[in-house]
């Protein structure tokens, strides 16, 4: 590992900060010695699937190549295919070692193994109220299906990590190493990923880089989420769905690889297939604010959360993301001026004069989500009208 990104992410990070934050952050990185680094306990959460499973086919895109003009050159026709075909890709060698990727883990664990109920209930989000993603998101607050609601914790944060939000106890050591983490995946995966989308619409490179900036208005946030078995009784009446099928509705989802099998993509023949784990890698996706820019361009794929095959049946399911939203103040209407959309042509879910910006978006999808009434369709999934836009749901 090169030491200077490092140093340079502990620069932007930690400003005038305390010293000894550099010593546990790089410590953390396992890049120098450390006398301390705050205690987690190990999180293992077993082995990889051995069953035959109907596996996406995604395009795995090598980011030990994205750092210079040419490699994004070579780069950028698989992340353009992917992101058009769909909408996810795989992301290897993105410069994070599998014990740095572990350690997030391991923390990500704290949030939900080491802070007791009545904190977590102190710490939940006001989602409807405030629209935004901060704290706790508790089990049972999401309708799936059938009366059966979720069995799904999240502990969401900003990635500003110090400002704005409150943690509790048992994660306040950790609060360096998730911002360095949350700058990691902003300049080092997120905005190279938006270079690599802006080529692949012939557009000026920095174009979707320049409306991500890390220090603007706007709630890109750290995700860590877990997913605890469910009753027999709920698996059946819910048809064995965990989180509905949905788009996100940000600019770009980053989920890290976990082991524990249940994630599902919509393909085009209509078929569900399953994403595969691959250790250290990312799974990357498009969501609605990127299909709106990019005139449809980049598809926001819908995907969905079941229960894992048999030899990974009653284990929980632990999950680390970074959900990337354009900053507030972007209006999402498509680049036009794009060559390649000139050629293929745009497709507007909404029309120009009426879209939205980001913060109207994500405001009304954040309250919204879980618990809106829904309206039920002809072949079977379910919708609703959220900032001028439909919004399908599928189980
Ligand atoms: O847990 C997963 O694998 C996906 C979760 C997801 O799609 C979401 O939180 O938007
Ligand atoms: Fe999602």
């Amino acid at each position: 590992m090169d030491i200077s990104w490092a140093m340079r992410m502990y620069a932007r990070s930690f400003r005038g900060a305390l010293d000894c934050r550099c010593i546990l952050y790089l410590g953390s990185l396992n890049i120098m010695p450390a006398p301390t680094i705050p205690y987690a306990p190990r999180y293992v959460p077993g082995p990889a699937t051995k069953e035959d499973m109907d596996w996406a086919d995604l395009p795995i895109i090598d980011f030990s190549k994205v750092g210079t003009p040419e490699g994004r050159a070579e780069l950028t026709p698989a992340m353009r295919d992917g992101m058009h075909t769909h909408g996810f890709v795989y992301i290897i060698n993105h410069g994070l070692t599998q014990p740095q990727r572990d350690r997030m883990f391991d923390i990500a664990d704290v949030a939900f193994a080491q802070v007791p109920e009545d904190e977590k209930k102190q710490f939940t989000a006001n989602f409807k109220e405030t629209g935004l993603y901060s704290g706790y998101k508790l089990r049972q607050y999401w309708h799936i299906d059938n009366g059966v609601r979720d069995q799904i914790e999240h502990f969401n944060t900003n990635r500003q990590i110090y400002g704005r939000d409150i943690y509790p106890k048992a994660l306040q050591p950790f609060l360096p190493e998730m911002r360095a983490f949350a700058e990691y995946n902003h300049y080092n995966i997120l905005h190279p990923i938006l270079r690599l989308l802006a080529l692949g619409m012939e557009l000026p490179e920095e174009i979707f880089v320049d409306m991500h900036k890390f220090e603007a208005p706007g709630e890109t946030w750290l995700r860590m989420m877990k997913y605890y078995p469910r009753s027999e009784e709920d698996e059946t009446n819910s048809k064995n769905v965990w989180l509905k099928g949905h788009t996100d509705f940000g600019t770009i989802t980053i989920l890290w690889s976990q082991p524990v099998t249940a994630l599902q993509i919509l393909s085009h023949d209509g078929k569900w297939r399953w994403i595969r784990h691959i250790d250290n890698a990312l799974v990357v996706n498009i969501g609605d604010a990127m299909e709106l820019l990019s005139g449809g361009f980049y598809k926001g794929t819908i995907h969905r959360v079941v229960q894992p095959p048999a030899d990974q049946r009653g284990r929980e399911r632990l999950g680390v993301f970074y959900f990337a939203l354009a900053d507030d103040g972007v209006r999402l209407v498509p680049r036009v001026e794009s060559p390649v959309l000139q050629r293929v042509g745009v497709q507007r879910r909404v029309a120009d004069g009426d879209a939205p910006t980001m913060e109207t978006l994500r405001r009304a999808r954040t309250a919204a989500y879980g618990t809106s009434t829904l309206k039920r369709r002809a072949d079977g999934h379910e919708e609703e009208e959220l900032a001028g836009m439909t919004v399908k749901h599928f189980n």
